[in-house]
């Protein structure tokens, strides 16, 4: 009996379970060589039988996506039954959560995290990936409250092109934008940028714009494009609202002037910046030295190694020391394992 953990335990103290889904487990683990806490999603090949290519879709999305407020991919391991994943860990739960106890946030904090999903889902459909999920169950909050987007198993990443039609219908019912679930085909990030309305009025209100147990009658609301105005919305809310939730998608706000809309301005200093400034890929000549040295390798074969970004165990390294550097910079480490 082959023991699929063997490779992941040599570098991790497995914890607990820290949630579940059709695709398997997430447990929570530390990282020994750095005590960092991480975040396993540990899935079985044979179980996720059909779901295997969402799997490959989400590690690719991963691989590619290097972004703030993206839960970083760390380190990828296959085994002969199990695919595992070492992810960013974000003790603060999910957004979904946070909204039910919270019972609705008020316009300025709504706004910080709106700024922060949107320039996480601007940047992925300029690095040509649409997410097509977006709901407060796939945002994290992480332990300095800012906003991580997960779970790529359902983005799309079109050959032809970001803008060229989807026909693939998926996603949850109550974020999805008209023209998905009338079946005709669609434009991935115009989708998202219906979805992201639906998270605002979330956000804002605590319930759906669009809600009912009766899948016909969903979905004739969302066709609809009615929905209920709360009356403490702000008059600026509802316009931006009507400009996300606009029934016919070329009429819909574009997510590059959504950047730069006034609601999302108002007390910030400038639009939301889709750049992402892990994205540039150049490796920190310093941390690379530190670990070369830790390890006793010459930096050159460091680099060539590094550049290569196979997240194996050295780019788990690599990046769980540079943040480990990141946190003793703020002053925020000596956290007891
Ligand atoms: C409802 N979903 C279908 C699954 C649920 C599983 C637990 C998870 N979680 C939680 O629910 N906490 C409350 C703790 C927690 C802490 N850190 C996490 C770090 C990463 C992830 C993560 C999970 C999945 Cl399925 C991914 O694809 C990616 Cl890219 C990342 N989940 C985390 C996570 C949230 C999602």
């Amino acid at each position: 009996m082959v023991d699929d953990w063997f490779e992941i335990k040599k570098r991790y103290l497995v914890k607990e379970t820290i949630g579940s889904g059709g695709f398997g487990k997430v447990k929570r683990a530390l990282h020994i060589a750095t005590t960092e806490t991480v975040a396993i999603k540990v899935m079985d090949k044979a179980k996720l039988g059909a779901d295997l290519p969402r799997v490959k879709t989400e590690i690719k999305a991963l691989r590619t996506l290097q972004h703030p407020h993206i839960c970083r991919l760390y380190e990828e391991i296959e085994t002969e039954n199990k695919i595992f994943l070492v992810l960013e860990h974000c003790s603060g739960g999910e957004l979904f959560d946070y909204i039910v106890e919270k019972d609705r946030l008020n316009e300025d904090e709504a706004r910080q995290f709106f700024r922060e999903i949107c320039a996480a889902v601007a940047y992925m459909h300029s690095k040509g990936f649409a997410h097509r999920d977006l709901k407060p169950e796939n945002i994290l909050i992480d332990e300095d409250h800012r906003i991580k987007l997960i779970d790529f198993g359902l983005c799309a990443n079109p050959d032809a092109g970001i803008e060229s039609a989807l026909a693939t219908c998926c996603g949850s019912p109550a974020y999805a934008a008209p023209e998905l679930v009338s079946g005709r085909k669609y434009i991935g990030p115009e989708a998202d940028v219906w979805s992201l309305g639906v998270l605002l009025y979330a956000l804002l209100n605590g319930f759906l714009p669009f809600d009912d147990d009766n899948m016909p009658t969903l979905y004739k609301k969302i066709k609809s494009g009615k929905y209920d105005e709360p009356e403490w919305l702000s008059s600026e809310s509802k316009f931006l609202l009507a400009t996300l939730l606009q029934v016919d998608p070329k009429k819909r706000i574009t997510m590059r002037r959504l950047l730069s809309h006034r609601w999302l301005i108002k007390d910030h200093l400038a639009p939301v910046d889709p750049t992402s400034k892990y994205d540039d890929k150049t490796l920190d000549e310093e941390l690379l030295t530190n670990i070369a040295i830790g390890l006793g390798w010459q930096r050159a074969e460091m680099r060539q190694e590094l550049v290569q970004w196979k997240f194996d165990a050295l780019t788990a390294t690599y990046l769980l020391v540079g943040y480990l550097q990141l946190r003793r910079s703020q002053g925020k480490t000596g956290k007891i394992i």
